[in-house]
């Protein structure tokens, strides 16, 4: 699993290395400026064809540091390199204070202070070509003339930012323009944003196109979406020994979810020659009164698809009609209330091979969805609790208290600040300090809270375990899927979850696989996905993955 560090355990790893005698800090800032300077030609490779001009901003920390080196290696491209220095130069940390002078047997540095950036902001405009407008008149080739460009490279602050800017400094990158220029690099961390949390904590921050930052990704470049400008990541490896705690973030890839043909069909519930559909699980959703069971459907189409051998809808009488036309696969059953009367949830759930639930999507939050949820929770099953399920939950504290092991909560933003009012109401204060809290440590409350894991939904969704573990499903940078923003998107999601506890998932692992294919089966449809087809998306995907 890629992991993903706080600024905190950034820094003690790269302390650990330096103390070891294995690498020395300053060798680590040369490597890390060059992989930014390497990481500019991958990505540019027109750059590399003729000299140009870059425009660097520094900080008083390592990040400033970094950009000397940059500053130096581009001059010995023989470009034309213009330094500007955020911050006392006496007061640089070692290492960037070495760099600094490095830097000055090649060329000035001038202090950032407003009306310095004036003249090589509008130098850099003169000449600047727009790689989409060049698109769309004619060719982009690397060979292409394209005449002297101007790079900017924001090494203000990395991982060490800590408070708002300074007025003067807010003036200063109000110069440096709040629209993204077409060669425009972070270094680390987008100045202004929080390397923990993604939030905005300087008041402002510095937008670009190519983010470059050091040995593995940081927490905060998952979560939330002041990044949405960033058209490339890149990762350069500094090259360095490290161990990290429990408490690391995983990001979910497909080799973590042991997608292979093994990990697939080897679960408790194997799919092998010899089984059959039982051996498969048995998932049962509830859907609610007439005009409201689309969304159960949904849920039961995306558990059916992604493997549970027989997946049946609890309908309440009045919509038995509704639902057994619009079903075929689909198995329904009259489920009126939590009761042990026929057709109550208490005689349904003495099948024991009915072994997930999900509950929530459409369900309404009259009495009968409460019944319903409170005979769930009683059985102890694995449950899927979702939409107006967690909406009776946030209501009814005795209800929320009766969360077990086998539940996964997938709460959208607005479903997590019903049920956890004081963790969202953390997690919405505007950020003033670093590091502030995060994404990441409100699904930890929760999931500690609840007793269960959580899943918290979004582009940058994060699945939280009560023990501390923990992950994001990214549908950001190259993974982006805008488009799963739609209607019932979140129903399949909850679907997903429950035929993969049907199939024998435990509950983070369902919630961790179920998220990450349906951000595969968004980015295999494209634009103009409607919920229904996410389900049926779901072979190709399977069959891409080969499984
Ligand atoms: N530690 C290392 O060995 C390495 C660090 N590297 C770079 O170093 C960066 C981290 O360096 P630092 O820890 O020095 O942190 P930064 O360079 O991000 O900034 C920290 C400095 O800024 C000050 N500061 C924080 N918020 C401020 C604000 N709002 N206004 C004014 N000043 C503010 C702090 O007091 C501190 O002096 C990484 O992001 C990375 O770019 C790389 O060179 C790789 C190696
Ligand atoms: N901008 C986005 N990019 C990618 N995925 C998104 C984005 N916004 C929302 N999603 C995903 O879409 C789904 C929406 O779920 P939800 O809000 O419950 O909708 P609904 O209740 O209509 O089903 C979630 O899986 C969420 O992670
Ligand atoms: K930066």
């Amino acid at each position: 699993m890629t992991e993903l560090l706080t600024a905190a355990q950034m820094r003690a790893i790269e302390e650990a290395a330096i103390a070891s005698g294995e690498v020395t800090g300053l060798e680590l800032m040369e490597r890390a400026g060059r992989g930014v300077v390497e990481a500019i030609f991958e990505e540019w490779p027109e750059l590399a064809q003729t000299s140009h001009r870059a425009v660097v901003l520094c900080g008083p920390g390592n990040n400033g540091g970094d950009g000397f080196v940059v500053a130096r290696l581009l001059k010995e491209w023989g470009w034309e390199v213009e330094v500007f220095l955020y911050g006392d130069p006496e007061k640089l940390p070692p290492d960037a204070k070495v760099n600094y002078e490095r830097w000055g047997e090649k060329g000035e540095v001038a202090p950032l202070i407003p009306g310095s950036l004036d003249q090589s902001v509008d130098r850099g405009l003169e000449n600047a070509i727009y790689k989409d407008q060049y698109d769309a008149s004619g060719t982009w080739e690397s060979e292409t003339n394209i005449g002297q460009q101007t790079i900017f490279i924001d090494a203000l602050f990395g991982t060490g930012l800590k408070r708002r800017f300074e007025e003067d400094l807010l003036d200063v990158l109000k110069e440096w323009g709040d629209y993204c220029y077409e060669y425009a690099v972070a270094v680390d961390m987008p100045s202004g944003l929080c390397s923990d949390s993604g939030k905005c904590i300087g008041g402002h921050w510095v937008f670009s196109k190519l983010l470059v930052t050091f040995e593995t990704p940081k927490v905060g470049h998952f979560l939330g979406h002041n990044m949405y400008d960033i058209k490339s990541f890149k990762t350069v490896d500094l090259n360095f020994h490290w161990n990290t705690d429990a408490d690391t973030v995983g990001l979910l890839g497909y080799t973590d979810l042991q997608l292979d043909k093994d990990g697939w069909f080897d679960n408790g519930m194997q799919k092998t020659l010899r089984t059959h559909k039982y051996s498969h699980g048995h998932a049962l959703i509830f859907a609610g009164g007439p005009g409201k069971t689309g969304a159960a459907r949904l849920a039961a189409r995306g558990a059916l698809r992604i493997g549970a051998g027989l997946v049946t809808l609890g309908v309440p009488p009045s919509a038995q009609m509704e639902v057994a036309s619009q079903v075929t696969a689909i198995m329904l059953r009259r489920v009126t209330d939590g009761s042990g009367e026929v057709d109550g949830l208490d005689v349904t759930l003495r099948d024991d091979r009915i072994n997930a639930l999900c509950i929530g999507p459409g369900l309404g939050i009259g009495a009968r969805g409460e019944a319903l949820v409170k005979t769930t929770l009683e059985g102890k099953r694995a449950t899927v609790l979702d939409a107006d399920a967690l909406t009776l939950l946030a209501q009814d504290k005795a209800l929320f208290d009766c969360l077990h092991k086998n539940c996964v909560l997938t709460p959208h933003g607005g479903e997590f600040a019903r049920l956890f009012p004081d963790i969202a109401e953390k997690l919405n204060a505007p950020a003033t300090k670093g590091p502030a809290y995060s994404k990441v440590d409100a699904t930890r409350e929760a999931a500690k809270r609840a007793g269960c894991v959580v899943l918290f939904k979004g582009p940058d969704t994060v699945i939280a375990h009560p023990d501390g573990r923990c992950s994001i499903n990214s549908a950001q940078y190259e993974r982006a899927a805008p488009w799963l923003a739609t209607a019932g998107s979140g129903d399949v999601l909850a679907g997903f979850i429950t035929g993969l506890l049907a199939r024998g998932f435990d509950p983070m692992r369902a919630a961790e696989t179920a998220a990450w294919l349906h951000v595969e089966c968004a980015r295999s449809l494209g634009p103009g996905l409607i919920a229904e087809d996410l389900p049926e998306e779901l072979p190709k995907v399977f069959r891409d993955l080969g499984l």
